[in-house]
């Protein structure tokens, strides 16, 4: 049965956040930090700068409740997932039903909730399919779905027709850049988790004069509880993580529960960190990233899951490393990191590229990258820069 409660998430919420996330969710794992030594904690409680800071609390309201509803809706289209509603971009990757219906309506609603001439959304879906003869029955699917999910909601009275889900989808061409403020959004990240049923993420974030200021992940398949360790990591109601700068990062259920802080791994032993990686090799070198755990002297064997699911649970402590090493020529997207970068890094983790240098999204919708991206706390970064250093010396001098 689907909730008919309305997801708008006034700042009031926050007066009944838990001071950790073990006290709101009663979860395990044991490598996380003991107290609340958050780099933000300038008061005894870690929502006095939520309360008093007004910057982006409007926005981030905005965002979380987009991107829960949009995950409300790839959840139904999940659910009932038909071939039909499953096409082939021209870059050969998925797309179906839910990415479009996703993408329509976080861009309607962030319209809808902070109504400005100068709106701005980097996204990644575009209409051009659906414009053609063969897109016309998926688009009926879309504006039904999109349709349907507003209307359980209950919030909004409007009904978009054809055209309006066409036109939502296209506000988000923008090509961003270092001037003024942009959406990044990835309506479904990891499309094909999304299409086995694994993980995926609908990622929202916001560039202000070119950097990260705040992000929301909704994670509809990852469980509350964390995952290290675990065989069956798919289950419950999902995660909804979120970040504003210098605010720390929450988690809280999809269905709306308490948020709960949330900080990275400390551990320092580079024995006991487990690291993530995409579940696809085609998205990132399994051999590559194998070696440098090996020299890292990584026990545990690698954690593989579709999108950026694997910030939030880093972000949470659920394993401590994170590395993504795309096969030559491809270019990482902005909106395939945007969120999930201050999710970790709001939560005390360290987001580089293989050269140790800060991920820079004010270059337009890519990023410019030096082969690739690592992620972990502040401690390991050095000697897993060290190692990533020698396995790619390695890796050239064996070609
Ligand atoms: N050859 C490739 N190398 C690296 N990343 C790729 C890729 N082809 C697609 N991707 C990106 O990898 C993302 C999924 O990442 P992950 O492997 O962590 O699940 C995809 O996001 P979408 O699913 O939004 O298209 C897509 O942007
Ligand atoms: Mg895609
Ligand atoms: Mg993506
Ligand atoms: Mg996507």
């Amino acid at each position: 049965m689907e909730s008919k409660r309305p997801l708008y998430i006034a700042d009031a919420d926050f007066d009944s956040i838990p001071e950790t996330a073990e006290e709101g969710a009663g979860r395990e794992g044991n490598n996380r930090r003991s107290g609340q030594e958050g780099r933000h904690q300038t008061s005894s409680s870690p929502f006095a700068a939520l309360s008093t800071m007004s910057t982006y609390d409007q926005e981030l309201a905005a965002a979380r409740k987009a991107a829960s509803l949009a995950a409300r809706l790839c959840q139904k289209v999940q659910r009932a997932l038909l071939q039909s509603d499953v096409q082939s971009k021209s870059d050969k990757t998925p797309v179906t039903v839910a990415d479009y219906g996703s993408q329509a309506l976080v861009s309607f609603i962030l319209q809808r909730e902070l109504p400005s001439e100068n709106f701005s959304l980097v996204a990644e879906e575009d209409s051009g399919d659906l414009r053609t003869a063969s897109g016309t029955e998926t688009l009926r699917r879309i504006t039904e779905v999109v349709n349907e999910t507003l209307a359980n909601d209950g919030s909004y009275s409007s009904t978009l027709s054809a055209e309006d889900i066409l036109a939502a989808i296209d506000s988000g061409k923008s090509e961003g850049g270092p001037v003024g403020r942009h959406w990044v959004l990835d309506p479904i990240d990891g499309t094909k988790g999304f299409l086995r049923g694994d993980q995926y993420a609908i990622a929202l974030g916001l560039l202000d004069e070119g950097k990260v200021v705040l992000g929301v992940l909704a994670c509809p398949n990852l469980p509350l509880a964390s995952i290290a360790g675990k065989e069956d990591s798919n289950k419950g109601v999902g995660c909804l993580f979120f970040a504003k700068i210098g605010s720390g990062t929450y988690m809280q259920s999809l269905d709306g529960s308490s948020p709960v802080k949330v900080n990275v791994s400390a551990t320092e032993n580079t024995e006991d960190a487990s690291f993530f990686e995409s579940y696809e090799a085609a998205h990132s070198m399994h051999d590559l990233t194998s070696s440098i755990a090996k020299k890292l002297g990584v026990k545990a064997p690698p954690v593989r899951m579709d999108s950026q699911a694997k910030y939030g649970a880093l972000s949470r402590g659920d394993g401590a490393i994170y590395m993504r090493f795309p096969h030559k020529g491809y270019r990482e997207k902005i909106w395939d990191h945007a969120a999930g970068c201050i999710v970790v890094t709001e939560a005390g983790g360290v987001v580089t590229d293989a050269s140790g240098q800060p991920l820079d999204f004010s270059k337009g919708r890519h990023l410019n990258l030096d082969t690739g991206i690592v992620v972990t706390n502040q401690k390991l970064m050095p000697l897993l820069l060290k190692a990533v250093r020698e396995s790619l010396e390695e890796q050239v001098s064996s070609l």
